[in-house]
């Protein structure tokens, strides 16, 4: 399975509410993911992993002078546990490098373990909580984060 990273476009948005409503409780709608790649945003950077046409996964970030902020990831459930989501955030650290960021951040629910192994797996260390973050349920956030080194991570 050969897959390609590119930048997210607005002919990508339907298959990635699919994956976005499939993979959350409190999907992003169409109006947000258009406004953060409409350029509008100058923090704003989103990838899609493409399998052939098909949009298979995506990650979203925000660039804030030294630090880049995780917003969203997700891999449709078909193509799970294939390395998509290391791929996409590897992508993401290397760009990341290059444009002198030193750490990267982002939140978790406190229940999402796939996601924090994950995380884990790729450096990302536990550093605070954030209360009560998520609106749906009210639940608990774990902050991750990754301090960049020049060297390969
Ligand atoms: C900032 C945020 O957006 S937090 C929210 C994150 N997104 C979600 O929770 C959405 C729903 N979940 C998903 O879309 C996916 O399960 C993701 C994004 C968490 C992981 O995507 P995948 O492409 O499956 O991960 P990938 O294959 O790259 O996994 C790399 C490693 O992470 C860990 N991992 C990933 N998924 C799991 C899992 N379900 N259970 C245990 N470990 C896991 C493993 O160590 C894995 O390596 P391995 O397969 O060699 O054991």
């Amino acid at each position: 399975m050969i897959i390609t990273i590119d930048y997210m476009n607005r002919n990508d948005l339907d298959q990635i509410l699919a994956i976005e409503r499939s993979s959350f409780s409190n999907p992003w709608s169409k109006q947000t993911f258009e406004a953060e790649i409409s350029g509008e945003n100058k923090f704003a950077y989103y990838l899609v992993a493409r399998c052939k046409d098909e949009v298979v996964g995506y990650l979203g970030a925000w660039f804030i002078l030294s630090e880049v902020h995780i917003t969203n990831i997700a891999v449709k459930p078909s193509h799970r546990r294939r390395g998509i989501a290391k791929k996409l955030i590897n992508f993401l650290i290397t760009q990341a490098k290059e444009r002198g960021v030193t750490a990267v951040t982002l939140e978790v629910r406190v229940s999402n373990y796939p996601a924090q192994k994950l995380y884990r797996k790729l450096g990302f260390k536990e550093v605070g909580v954030r209360p009560k973050y998520y609106q749906d349920n009210n639940e608990d956030a774990l902050i991750m984060w990754k301090v960049l080194t020049k060297k390969k991570d």
